[in-house]
């Protein structure tokens, strides 16, 4: 709730996020948010996913990529202004496996928006009781500083915030 409700507060003065070409709104006193970098969907069998978004949909896919520190294995779809990222579990206990149990055909998973400063993030929304599910930043699937927000604090969505 606080995420959303701080989203549409009005906003005194707008400023530009040089990362971005598009001009953002001020997101927070010490950090921006930016573009949309990827949104990833969780799938039960990675091959047919690849296959399905490269050979019925034409998309640019890549190779798998074991992330054994987040416990999945990635294949990146480029859509050119944007990514797709289609995870499968990778290991006992990783964070999708009760997420496919509960969807079997796969769904989205969640979505991923840069910021300018992920600590700055880290701690501001800490201090509006949004839920951040690790205590620091890690790194993400690109080799930069991501957190997770809980889907409960964001209006049903796992938010994941990746440093630009
Ligand atoms: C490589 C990296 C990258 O891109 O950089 C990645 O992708 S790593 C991608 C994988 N890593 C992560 O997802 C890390 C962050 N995720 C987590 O810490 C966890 O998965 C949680 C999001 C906290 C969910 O934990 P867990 O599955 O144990 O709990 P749960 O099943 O009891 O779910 C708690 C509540 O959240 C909801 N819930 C669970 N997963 C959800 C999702 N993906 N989207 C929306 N809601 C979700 C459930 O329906 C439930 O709501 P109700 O209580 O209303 O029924």
């Amino acid at each position: 709730v606080g995420l959303f409700s701080r989203l549409q507060a009005p906003v005194p003065t707008p400023r530009t996020f040089s990362m971005s070409q598009v001009s953002h709104h001020v997101a927070g006193p010490s950090w921006n948010l930016g573009r949309l970098n990827h949104v990833a969907i969780a799938v039960p069998d990675l091959e047919k996913a690849s296959v399905f978004y490269k050979n019925v949909l034409g998309a640019q896919v890549s190779e798998a990529v074991p992330i054994p520190e987040h416990g999945v294995s990635v294949i990146f779809v480029n859509l050119g202004n944007t990514k797709i990222e289609l995870l499968h579990p990778l290991g006992d206990d990783s964070p999708i496996a009760g997420f496919l149990q509960k969807n079997k055909a796969g769904g989205m998973h969640h979505i991923c928006i840069e910021v300018d400063n992920i600590n700055a993030a880290l701690m501001d929304l800490k201090e509006r009781k949004i839920r951040c599910l690790s205590k620091e930043a890690k790194i993400g699937a690109h080799g930069k500083p991501v957190i997770f927000l809980h889907p409960q604090d964001c209006g049903g969505v796992l938010v994941e915030l990746e440093q630009a």
